[in-house]
Formats: structure tokens, sequence, C-alpha cells
């Protein structure tokens, strides 16, 4: 479904080496690694936002490059990190505009981008809230219009850079309970960065390991998320309980 193969990439320094991995269809994969290690280069990279120095994507067998600013957007929905939207329009609007590669430049949305839209926004919980506009929302509630944006966008692949943020402890559950049961049911595939290995491997079919701009792991939740693998990544002593296959990680030093 999606290929890095050696990607490479620098702004003045070098911020990517030799990334290589492939996720099929269906899974849920998590980046994890330390602040600035290049989590969110990788996303934009694969969103073609930004362009590697070298290397390729390759998205269902096609060379991202090849492909137009709308047939990336019908193919990958992207979720940035932080809440960019600064204009004041209802969360109505800023989820429909989700749909926009699907509408031409003078046309209106269809009856069925409207449809699509509403449906995203009671997927995330926020039908209460469709008419309120955008900047009058909590921190948590913007993430989840954006969220429900992504959703309407109905790509078959989500890319989503900390989706967590800003949203409460059971909302982190929640929401991200609702992208694995969107994944399972509709065959998608997603790319989540997360700060939580929990999280992480409560989600993940598979883990990409980054540090300091290289791949430190790449593989199944099983196979990589244990104490070794996590204190090489985060540089500190980590304990990982198994309690009948689900793992719960955390700082040795805290424990
Ligand atoms: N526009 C930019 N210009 C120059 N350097 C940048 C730019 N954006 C990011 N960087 C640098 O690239 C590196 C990787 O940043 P990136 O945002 O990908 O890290 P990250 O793993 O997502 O970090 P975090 O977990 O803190 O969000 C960092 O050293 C950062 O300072």
């Amino acid at each position: 479904m999606i290929e890095a193969k050696d990607l490479n990439f620098s702004y003045d320094v070098d911020i990517l080496k030799n990334i290589a991995f492939s996720i099929s269809e269906s899974s849920i994969c998590t980046i994890l690694g330390p602040n600035g290690s290049g989590k969110s280069t990788l996303l934009k990279i694969l969103d073609k936002l930004l362009k590697p120095k070298k290397g390729t994507v390759l998205i269902e067998n096609e060379n991202l490059e090849n492909l137009s600013i709308k047939n990336v957007a019908k193919k990958i929905a992207y979720l940035a990190q932080e809440n960019e939207v600064s204009f004041s329009f209802s969360v109505f609007d800023i989820v429909l505009t989700g749909r926009a590669h699907n509408v031409g430049m003078l046309n209106q949305p269809s009856k069925e981008d409207i449809k699509i839209a509403k449906k995203a926004i009671s997927l995330v919980g926020l039908q209460n809230l469709i008419n309120k506009p955008f900047t009058q929302l909590s921190g948590g509630q913007k993430r989840l219009v954006l969220i429900a944006q992504a959703l309407a966008q109905e790509a078959k692949i989500l890319l989503f850079d900390e989706p967590t943020n800003h949203l409460d402890f059971s909302n982190q559950y929640a929401i991200l309970n609702l992208i694995k049961n969107l994944i399972k049911k509709h065959n998608l595939t997603a790319i989540i960065t997360l700060h939580d290995p929990n999280l992480a491997a409560w989600i993940s079919d598979i883990v990409i390991m980054i540090k300091n701009g290289s791949l430190l792991k790449f593989g199944p939740v099983k196979s990589i998320m244990n104490a070794q693998n996590l204190s090489e990544l985060y540089e500190t002593k980590i304990t990982v309980i198994n309690n009948n296959g689900k793992l719960f990680i955390t700082p040795l030093e805290f424990i």
C-alpha cells in the first residue's frame, strides 16, 4: 500500500537518512521517536508536502512524485500536528473542505458531499457544535474537527500527526479506537505519530522507531515493542509489562 525506499531529507542539515519501510493495506503503523527525530518530516514527505532529497515513495505501486495534488488528496488524508485554521469558519464548513478534491472549482458541493461531511462530524461526536465558529472551540474540539475533515476526505490512507494532541485522557482512547475501527472496517491504512508508546502498542499493527533521523527498528508491535528497543529509542531505562498480551510501558525510574 505504502512503500518508502531509501528516503533522505535535509533542511540545512540532514534530517532523515535512508528510511525504508512498507506498510500493507488495512494496517495501522505508528511512528515513535524522541522530539525532533523526524516523525513529522516523514509524514509530510508521505503527503508530498516536502520533497525528499533522495529516495522514493510508492502509493499502491505508483510513484508519489507522479501524482497530482488532487490525486494525492483522493488517496491520502493528512492531519497536521497543530490546529492551523485561523478563519472563523463553522465546524461544518471546515469539515466540508475535506470534500474539496471532489468538487470542481466553480461547483457547489453535492448532496452526497454534504452527507459525508455531516457523517464525519457525527463520527467524532461534534453534531452539537456543527454551526459553531472554529475559532471559538477548545483545543481538543478543534482537533476533533480536523480529524472529521480528514475522515470526510474518504481517502484510503490516513496520515495523522499526533491525533491525540489536546484531547483529554478518555478522548485519546476514543478517537484512536474510532480510527482503528474505521481502518479495519473499510480496509484503510493509517500512519500515525504518537508520543505515548502505550497508545502505540494498543492501536498499532506495526511500529516505525526513528532516532536522529534514522530508522532504529521497523516491525510488528510484538516483535519490536520491548524494553531494550524502547530504552535505546528514548535513551532512558524503560520497562514493558506484559499483562495477558497487553503491554504497559513506563520509564523504570518512576515505578
Ligand atoms: N522548517 C524547518 N526548517 C529547518 N529545520 C526544521 C524545520 N522543521 C523541522 N526542522 C527540524 O527538523 C528536525 C525534525 O523535525 P520534526 O518536526 O520532523 O521532528 P518530530 O520527530 O516530529 O518532533 P516532535 O516530536 O518534537 O514533534 C528537527 O531537528 C527540527 O528542528
